[in-house]
C-alpha cells in the first residue's frame, strides 16, 4: 500500500523502501546526523547484539542507569551494548477512543479491541530486548505495556515500581536477587500522560468539529502551539513530556539500556517531533495509530528510526496523512 499523497503514509514493511516523501525526509535528516532506514531488515539480522538482562534493581526502587564496576576490570565488566533499541507505542484503542471522545487526561481503560491491540503490538516486538518500561499514570497506557509484555520471548514480569510515598517504596521491594533478574522495572510517570485536552474532554470530536469546524478543531488536536479551550497545546505537553524524556530515558539508553515506553497519542508526538528533529510545521501532519510499535536505535547519542517491527499481520502505517488517521 503506498499513499500519493503529498504528504504520504510511510508504510513500514520489510522491504518496502520509504516513500518520495521520505526520501527528501532521508535528505533533510542525514545532514542532522540521523540516519533514517533505508530497507528495513528483520531485526534480529540488522542487530547482532544478545540479550541484555535486565541487572538487578539492588533494592532500589528507582531504576538507576546500571553502574558498570569501577574496578576496570574488563573480564568482570559486563559488556555495554553500543547500541539500545527504544519502542514507542500509543496505547491500544481506549472506550473513549471507539466513542470518538476527546480523552486527554481522563483514566479511561481499553476496550477489548485495544486489547488485541496491545497484544499484537507484543507479537511485534517480542524479539527485542527491554530492560526497563516506562508509561503514564493513565491505566490504557499502562494495560497496554503490560499487555505487550505478556507476549514478549523473555517472559520477565513487568513490575509497577511504586514511588508515591515512602511506605509504598517500602512495602515493594523485592529481597529475592533471582527474581529480580526475572523481572522488568515498570516506571509510571504523569510527565507521559496524554495532552490535557481541557474543556474538550469528555466532547464528541465530530460534534465538536460540526459546532467548531473541521479547521478550528485541526489545529486545537494537531498544531504545535494552539491549545484547545483551558487545556495544554502539543507544546506545552512537550514541556513536560519531552524533559521527561531527557532526563529519565535518555540515561538509560545511555547506560545500554533497552526502554520501552507506552504512552499516547500526543506526548509521544512531542517526543517523536524532538527524535525526528520536525519542525512545528511538519509535526502537524504527524499521526500515531493506536497499538502500532516505533523501533528507535539509540547509538552514539544520536536517534535512528528504524520504522514498525513486521508483525505477523500486514505492514503497519505511521500515518504522516490526516486521512489516516481516523476521528477517533
Ligand atoms: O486524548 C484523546 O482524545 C486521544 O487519545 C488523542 O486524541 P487526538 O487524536 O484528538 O489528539
Amino acid at each position: 500500500m503506498a499513499a500519493a499523497t503529498s504528504h504520504s503514509a510511510i508504510v513500514h514493511t520489510q522491504s518496502h523502501r520509504w516513500s518520495a516523501r521520505n526520501s527528501r525526509f532521508e535528505k533533510q535528516t542525514s545532514n542532522l546526523n540521523l540516519v533514517s532506514a533505508g530497507n528495513m531488515y528483520p531485526i534480529r539480522q540488522q542487530f547482532g547484539f544478545g540479550f541484555v538482562c535486565a541487572s538487578s534493581l539492588q533494592g532500589s526502587s528507582v531504576v538507576e542507569p546500571v553502574q558498570l564496576p569501577s574496578n576496570g576490570n574488563s573480564d568482570h565488566t559486563p559488556k555495554k551494548s553500543s547500541e539500545s533499541s527504544l519502542i514507542l507505542i500509543r496505547h491500544g484503542e481506549s472506550l473513549w477512543n471507539e466513542k470518538n471522545l476527546f480523552t486527554g487526561c481522563v483514566d479511561v481503560p481499553l476496550t477489548p479491541k485495544g486489547v488485541e491491540e496491545a497484544i499484537e503490538a507484543g507479537k511485534r516486538i517480542c524479539s527485542i530486548p527491554i530492560d526497563v518500561i516506562f508509561t503514564s499514570s493513565l491505566i490504557r497506557a499502562q494495560m497496554t505495556a503490560m499487555l505487550a509484555m505478556m507476549q514478549h520471548r523473555r517472559k520477565k514480569v513487568p513490575i509497577i515500581v511504586h514511588n508515591e510515598s515512602e511506605q509504598a517504596h517500602l512495602w515493594s521491594q523485592v529481597y529475592s536477587e533471582e527474581t529480580r533478574k526475572q523481572s522488568i522495572p515498570v516506571i509510571t510517570a504523569w510527565q507521559l500522560n496524554e495532552r490535557m485536552y481541557g474543556e474538550l474532554q469528555g466532547l464528541n470530536k465530530q460534534e465538536t468539529a460540526d459546532r467548531f469546524g473541521n479547521e478550528q478543531v485541526h489545529k486545537w488536536r494537531r498544531s504545535y502551539d494552539i491549545p484547545p479551550p483551558n487545556g495544554e497545546s502539543l507544546e506545552m505537553c512537550a514541556e513536560r513530556a519531552v524533559a521527561y524524556f531527557k532526563e529519565h530515558v535518555v540515561p538509560q539508553l545511555t547506560a545500554g539500556k533497552h526502554v520501552m515506553i507506552a504512552a499516547h497519542g500526543n506526548s509521544l508526538r512531542s517526543i517523536i517531533m524532538q527524535l525526528d528533529k520536525l519542525t512545528s510545521q511538519e509535526v502537524i501532519s504527524l499521526e500515531l495509530s493506536t497499538g502500532i510499535p516505533m523501533l528507535y536505535i539509540f547509538k552514539e547519542g544520536k536517534f535512528i528510526r528504524r520504522g514498525s517491527p513486521v508483525g505477523p499481520s500486514e505492514a503497519s502505517v505511521y500515518a504522516y496523512t490526516r486521512k489516516l488517521a481516523q476521528y477517533r
